[in-house]
């Protein structure tokens, strides 16, 4: 049994039919990245999967840890064990940097009362590791998040993620505006995570990044899976990379 997986997903903006037949399975304890060139449908996975709505899955089944998920509530799947980082950074701008983290157990106190029959395999980290893994944020302590440079809001958005008891973490764009040495701290805090056994689903532009960390890869085109295999895989095949990626 696959940690996460998506059978036939067929996604809908009211009446543009995005994701179609979507198939894919997230293994326990790796990094899967999810490429594609823009517009491909990366985001809307991931937001059909988050049950962020829009979009609206009117075919097909998402089951984590064998449970149908595909129709639950976004708050019920987080507190299943599923954190969203999307796109747009939401960090709290007018609150501190430690305030934000504190706010991530505020969260999850919440949540444990929803879910207090749900256990966890991974405890949210302490913000003295999170401090210890970015510590640009450290310094930054005491900083008001909104003041933060783009890749230092990307760093506490997925911090706050982190602070949070997490098994699947899924990441929309996190290089997304990063110069390449803050990109290279964001990778390292990934596999830092996924060493301790956080599942990680990665969606990225950038994919000879993304290849760098993920151990297996998908690409979607138009709304459909086109490619599925493993980073090495993927990096030898020429035709596949350039005709999807452009890479
Ligand atoms: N709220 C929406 N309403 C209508 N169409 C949408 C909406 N959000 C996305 N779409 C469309 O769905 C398609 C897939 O978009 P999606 O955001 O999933 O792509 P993506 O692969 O994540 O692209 P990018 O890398 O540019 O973020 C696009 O054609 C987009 O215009």
């Amino acid at each position: 049994m696959s940690l996460l997986e998506l059978d036939g997903v067929e996604s809908y903006y009211g009446q543009s039919h995005i994701l179609r037949d979507v198939s894919m399975r997230v293994e326990e304890g790796e990094i899967c990245a999810l490429l594609g060139r823009n517009g491909a449908g990366k985001t809307t996975t991931l937001r059909s999967i988050a049950g962020a709505r829009p979009p609206e899955v009117r075919e097909g089944r998402i089951t984590y840890k064998d449970r149908e998920i595909t129709d639950m509530e976004t708050e019920d799947i987080s507190v299943l064990g599923i954190s969203h980082v999307p796109e747009e950074r939401r960090v709290f701008g007018n609150l501190t940097v430690e305030e934000n983290l504190h706010l991530a157990d505020v969260v999850q106190n919440r949540s444990n009362t929803v879910g207090r029959d749900l256990q966890f395999e991974h405890e949210g980290q302490s913000i003295e590791q999170i401090l210890d893994d970015f510590p640009r944020l450290a310094e930054r302590q005491n900083q008001l998040a909104g003041t933060l440079s783009g890749g230092e809001q990307q760093m506490l958005a997925i911090a706050r993620a982190l602070k949070q008891s997490t098994d699947l973490l899924m990441l929309d764009e996190p290089y997304e505006g990063l110069a390449p040495q803050i990109i290279e701290t964001v990778e390292g805090a990934i596999e830092r995570i996924r060493e301790e056994g956080t599942t990680v689903l990665l969606v990225e532009q950038n994919a000879v990044a993304a290849m760098k960390i993920a151990d297996r890869c998908y690409i979607v085109d138009q709304g459909g899976v086109v490619f599925e295999g493993t980073a090495d895989e993927l990096r030898e095949d020429d035709e596949t990379r350039e005709r999807y990626l452009g890479v």
